[in-house]
C-alpha cells in the first residue's frame, strides 16, 4: 500500500495567496453538536478555523451557540439552521461538513440528503456515518469513521476488517463511490478510484475524545486552501497525526487533549511548509 509521507506533505501543500481575501478560501459550514456534545462542534469549529478556511459558519442547535463562541468568536451561525435546512443555498459554500456532537437521527440523516443534494464536497463524520448508498455526483464525499462506525456503516465483518483493511476500505469506496478515511493508528485512505494510501504519522496520544471530530475540521478547512482536494484529505490526516508527534516529543501521550491539536498545528504546519 503507498504511504503518504513527510515529503508528499511538503510538496502538496498550498501557499497562502498574498493578495488573497476571505472570498479566496470560500466559506464552509459545519453541521455539528448537540445538547449533551456541544464539545464536538467546538473542536471542529476550531480546527476548520486554523486549517485554511476563509469563514466558517455552523449550523447547531441554539442552545450550543454559546458554547463555541467562547471558544472561537470568529465563527458564525445560521439562524435557525435545522428548521430552514431544506431552503438554505447550500451551494455558495465551499464546503459542507456534518457529524460530530450528533446522534445518528432523523435530524443528521435530514441534514445529511440535503448536503448530498447539493454540488459541492461533503465530509460525513459520526452521527452522520450511517448505511446508505450515494449517488452519484461531481465533488466528492469523504467519510471519516473509526473501525466501529466503520462496521455500522458497512457489511462487512470485524473478521473481514482485520484480515484485510486495505481491500476492505478500497472495495468499499470503489463500490460506494466515495472516499473512505478508516481512522486508526495507521489510518487508511481510499479513494473511490481505488487509489488507496496509509498515514505515516500520529501516535496513541490520540486515543481520546474528541481528536475525529478535531479531524473533521481540519479536512474541512484544508479543503478550502487546496486546489487538489485528494491532498487536502491527505494532508489533513497527515497533519493531525504530526501535530500529536510533536505533542509527544515533550509531553506523556496519555495527557493530550483534542484542542491541543488545534494549538499546535500553527507550528506543525510551518514545519512542513517547503522554504
Ligand atoms: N467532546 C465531545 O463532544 C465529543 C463528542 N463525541 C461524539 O460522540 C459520538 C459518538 O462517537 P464515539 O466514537 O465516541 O462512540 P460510537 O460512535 O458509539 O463508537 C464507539 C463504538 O465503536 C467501537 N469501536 C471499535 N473500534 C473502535 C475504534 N478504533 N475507535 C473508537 N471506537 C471503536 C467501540 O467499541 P469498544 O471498543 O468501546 O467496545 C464503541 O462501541 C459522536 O457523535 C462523536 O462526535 C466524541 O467524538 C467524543 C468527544
Ligand atoms: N493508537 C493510535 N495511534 C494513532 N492514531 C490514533 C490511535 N488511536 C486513535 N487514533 C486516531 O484518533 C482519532 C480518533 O477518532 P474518533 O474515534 O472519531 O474520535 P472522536 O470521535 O472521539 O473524536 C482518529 O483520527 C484515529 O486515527
Ligand atoms: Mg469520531
Amino acid at each position: 500500500m503507498k504511504k503518504w509521507n513527510k515529503d508528499h506533505v511538503i510538496n502538496t501543500l498550498p501557499a497562502r495567496k498574498p493578495d488573497a481575501h476571505k472570498g479566496t478560501y470560500g466559506t464552509a459550514l459545519i453541521a455539528a453538536g448537540s445538547r449533551f456534545m456541544p464539545g464536538a462542534a467546538v473542536l471542529s469549529a476550531l480546527a476548520c478555523m486554523r486549517s485554511g478556511v476563509g469563514k466558517l459558519e455552523m449550523g447547531i442547535e441554539e442552545s450550543v451557540i454559546p458554547y463555541v463562541i467562547q471558544h472561537l468568536p470568529e465563527t458564525t451561525f445560521v439562524p435557525g439552521f435545522y428548521e430552514r435546512l431544506q431552503n438554505l443555498q447550500l451551494n455558495q459554500y465551499r464546503v459542507l461538513a456534518a457529524g460530530p456532537g450528533r446522534e445518528a437521527d432523523d435530524e443528521t440523516e435530514t441534514t445529511v440528503k440535503a448536503f448530498l443534494k447539493s454540488d459541492v464536497p461533503v465530509i460525513l463524520d459520526a452521527g452522520a456515518l450511517s448505511q446508505r448508498t450515494y449517488i452519484d455526483r461531481k465533488a466528492p464525499v469523504i467519510l471519516t469513521p473509526h473501525p466501529g462506525e466503520f462496521l455500522r456503516i458497512s457489511d462487512i465483518s470485524m473478521e473481514e476488517l482485520e484480515e484485510n483493511q486495505q481491500q476492505a476500505v478500497t472495495k468499499f469506496a470503489v463500490e460506494t463511490g466515495v472516499t473512505l478515511v478508516l481512522k486508526g493508528q495507521q489510518t487508511i485512505t481510499a479513494f473511490p478510484d481505488g487509489d488507496v494510501y496509509i498515514n505515516t504519522s500520529g501516535n496513541s496520544a490520540l486515543s481520546k475524545g474528541g481528536t475525529g471530530d478535531t479531524l473533521t475540521g481540519m479536512i474541512t478547512g484544508m479543503l478550502c486552501c487546496h486546489d487538489d482536494w485528494k491532498h487536502a484529505v491527505l494532508n489533513a490526516v497527515y497533519l493531525h497525526g504530526a501535530c500529536a508527534d510533536e505533542w509527544e516529543k515533550t509531553r506523556s501521550a496519555h495527557t493530550m487533549l483534542a484542542h491541543e491539536l488545534s494549538d499546535l498545528l500553527p507550528e506543525v504546519w510551518k514545519k512542513h511548509e517547503g522554504n
